[in-house]
């Protein structure tokens, strides 16, 4: 019989791997029918449920013995000395003649099980004892995120995924839910949301997990009994749905809600008479307004005060340095001393309402794997691309079980295997150039493309510097331009995980452009380099088509009004696939004496001026919003001087919006629109508020270009703080 201690949340280290081990003699058949022995008032018990549900309809009087028992069950007595005594903590036991689970608690013996759940994928079950626990107490998720909050299926699927994963904690508290935050936080839920609430709660119960409710009351609330008491409401209405845990979240408010003196008062007389009135609610959970180092102010006295006057079952949320950082030691020997307490980490990964058009798959990395016993609890803060999530929420819930085992590559690969056994190969190609964030406020980054950044490097160098081309990255780029196209044609047909596959959709849909783009580019460097003159132009205009198609699709889907769009590869494939597109043209340009657009990334909108301040001002597209980027400058705009954006083709336009930053310009300036029969029309200019704003309808014929003409006769000096216009 092999032992093993502590292992990880899905990943039993058996040597040889389970899979040789499967070979060998002493392992065991799976057993068709069980009997399950077990102490009778376990009947209701989740883990009896699992076991009923791994064999379904086989559990028989005299099948296969399972033994179910809990430290101080005299069923499990002989055992006594292999179940760890830590929380959640369980001992298995794979013999010849029976199975046995023991849990240190009703936890742990669910965790026994889904272990169990996980050897039975094996061909057969190998013989062996497994004690095992979680590092950290509290593992798990924080539905925290602005945008579309999760769905009801979503969230139920979840559920499952963290009884599976030994996640034990879900605190619901989408941003935009409005009966979670201003203004209906003191008001309960209408009925059918109700209703899916409860049946929420319920499928927490059943894995296992603590269903947290959380209110989000800071921007408005009063510190007023009349508040107090609306608070008190709400949290009995969740009470009455089965709501057994509670948090209050104050961050990203201003005002009177982020006095800390305030927040604690309040949340000592919740914990004083709702939770330990109660007596069956778990510990308070809260989120300070200074939830991160960086925005905090340690002599201001917000922190230290609630670590000070916050009762000490109270936890304490903390992201670490940052809004969004890794954490480590150096991060928990800042905090911990002013919260006088372990910081329960809300860590902002996988979350991307901050980066809405990317998708973070890649592996989870960056925290500390000397940190278990400086932290309360680990909850992510994932995606509103709740099965997208599911790559990160695997890794964290491997991390949080056992840190020191952890193995970010290992794991991450494992995650995309349980994600989609039969296509792990696409989802890990996918997954592997759809992993960084771009650049965005936070200033948090990822790794991308890892194992293909090398030849993308030398394949650059060599072309950019030499126009020579460096044969073995050619290959192995060119070979990875097919995969990409396969896995996202594979992925995109897929028949299995479904939910998956329709959330990240628009990103197969621009990852395989993605590739085919790349293999274009390649061939241009092929044919430049070879001095393949004919064949370069019909390549380069290919390119320039798949530039065009990424910009449509770019400018369709996810279409949010934050950071709209579908960007892919966007950290090493993009960037190197348009610097030898632009390399090889100014090349081909140079020996041919042709003046082919070098520019790589697609532009639908082109500005001219004869304002000499606004000629060169870069046009943006960003979804389906189209800017001129503003000025700081006072421009001199001569009489009739003019600005005009041409359209690469007829397109249907919203709003033009101006802003000159001076009033009545409506008197000195004309803005015309040329439609597509070649006629102009003069569009009225309608202030938009009391100051300087100026919109005007281009109307529902297509346009091929619109101006602004100075036509007062005399020179206007003016400021150039916007000039943008939508498509419909
Ligand atoms: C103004 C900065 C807001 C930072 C907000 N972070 C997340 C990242 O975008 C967002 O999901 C929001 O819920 C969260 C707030 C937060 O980190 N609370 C501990």
């Amino acid at each position: 019989l092999f032992t093993l201690q502590h292992i990880s949340a899905q990943n039993f280290q058996i040597q040889p791997t389970p899979q040789q081990y499967v070979t060998l003699q002493d392992s065991l058949e799976i057993p068709l029918q069980v009997s399950l022995i077990t102490d009778k008032s376990y009947e209701n018990l989740p883990a009896v449920s699992l076991v009923e549900n791994l064999w379904k309809g086989q559990i028989k009087e005299n099948g296969f013995p399972i033994y179910l028992g809990i430290q101080g069950d005299k069923l499990v007595k002989k055992y006594k000395k292999n179940i760890p005594n830590k929380s959640e903590g369980y001992y298995l036991s794979i013999e010849k003649d029976k199975i046995i689970v023991a849990g240190a608690d009703e936890q742990g013996l669910f965790y026994g099980i889904q272990t169990l759940a996980q050897l039975l994928t094996l061909p057969k079950l190998p013989l062996v004892q497994v004690t095992d626990y979680p590092d950290l107490p509290y593992r798990g998720v924080v539905e925290g995120f602005y945008g579309t909050p999760w769905s009801q299926d979503a969230r139920l699927r979840q559920l499952e995924f963290y009884g599976k994963n030994k996640l034990n904690v879900y605190l619901y508290g989408p941003k935009d839910d409005p009966y979670h935050s201003t203004p209906n936080w003191r008001k309960p839920y209408p009925p059918q949301e109700a209703a899916q609430l409860k049946a929420l709660v319920d499928k927490a119960k059943e894995n296992e997990v603590i269903f947290y409710w959380a209110i989000h009351p800071g921007q408005d609330i009063r510190w007023n009994t009349e508040d107090r008491d609306a608070l008190m409401k709400k949290f009995e209405s969740m009470y009455e749905l089965g709501v057994r845990a509670f948090a209050v979240f104050f961050d990203d408010i201003s005002g009177e809600g982020t006095k800390a003196e305030k927040q604690a008062e309040l949340l000592n007389y919740l914990d004083d008479n709702f939770v330990k009135v109660k007596g069956d609610v778990a510990p308070l959970v809260m989120c300070p307004t200074e939830y991160n180092k960086s925005w905090s102010d340690v002599k201001g006295g917000y922190l230290t005060t609630l670590g000070d006057k916050l009762n000490k079952g109270i936890q304490i949320m903390w992201t670490g340095d940052r809004v969004i950082a890794c954490i480590d030691k150096p991060s928990m020997e800042f905090i911990n001393p002013l919260l006088k307490r372990k910081a329960y980490i809300w860590w902002n990964f996988p979350v991307s309402d901050y980066v809405r058009d990317h998708l973070l798959m890649g592996p989870v990395y960056g925290n500390g794997l000397d940190i278990k016993d400086d932290m309360a609890a680990f909850v992510s803060n994932p995606m509103e691309r709740a099965e997208a999530s599911k790559i990160a929420l695997y890794s964290i819930a491997d991390y949080a079980w056992n840190l020191e085992s952890y193995d970010s590559d290992n794991s991450w690969k494992r995650a995309i295997q349980d994600l989609m056994p039969q296509h792990a190969k696409y989802l890990e190609t996918f997954a592997a150039h759809n992993s960084d964030l771009g650049e965005n406020g936070h200033g948090f980054r990822r790794d991308e493309s890892v194992a293909l950044q090398p030849a993308l490097k030398a394949l650059q160098e060599s072309y950019t510097k030499e126009g020579k081309i460096d044969e073995k990255a050619y290959l192995e780029v060119s070979d990875a331009c097919q995969q990409i196209i396969l896995s996202a044609d594979m992925l995109m047909a897929s028949k299995t995980n479904r939910p998956l596959i329709e959330e990240i959709k628009p990103w197969l849909i621009q990852f395989k452009l993605v590739g085919e783009y790349g293999q274009q580019v390649l061939q241009m460097i092929q044919e430049q380099a070879t001095g393949k003159t004919e064949d370069f132009k019909e390549t380069y205009a290919h390119a320039q088509a798949l530039q065009v198609q990424m910009g449509e699709v770019d400018a369709t889907y996810n279409q949010n009004p934050y950071q709209p769009g579908v960007k892919s590869g966007s950290k090493c494939l993009m960037p190197t696939f348009n610097s030898l597109f632009e390399a090889s043209t100014i090349r081909y340009n140079q020996q041919q004496g042709t003046q082919l657009d070098t520019r790589a990334e697609y532009q639908p909108y082109t500005l001219n001026s004869d304002v000499s301040q606004l000629a060169l001002l870069p046009v943006r597209r960003k979804g389906r919003t189209g800017a001129v980027s503003s000025s700081n400058e006072v421009i001199l705009w001569q009489s009739n001087g003019q600005l005009t954006l041409a359209m690469d083709y007829p397109r249907t336009l919203g709003n033009i919006v101006l802003d000159l930053g001076t009033l009545d310009i409506e008197g000195k300036f004309v803005l015309e629109v040329q439609t597509a029969d070649g006629n102009w029309k003069t569009l009225e200019l309608k202030p938009a508020n009391n100051k300087t704003l100026l919109v005007a309808q281009a109307g529902s014929e297509q346009v091929v270009q619109f101006r602004l003409k100075n036509t007062s006769g005399t020179l206007q000096k003016v400021y150039f703080k916007r000039c943008s216009f939508n498509e419909l």
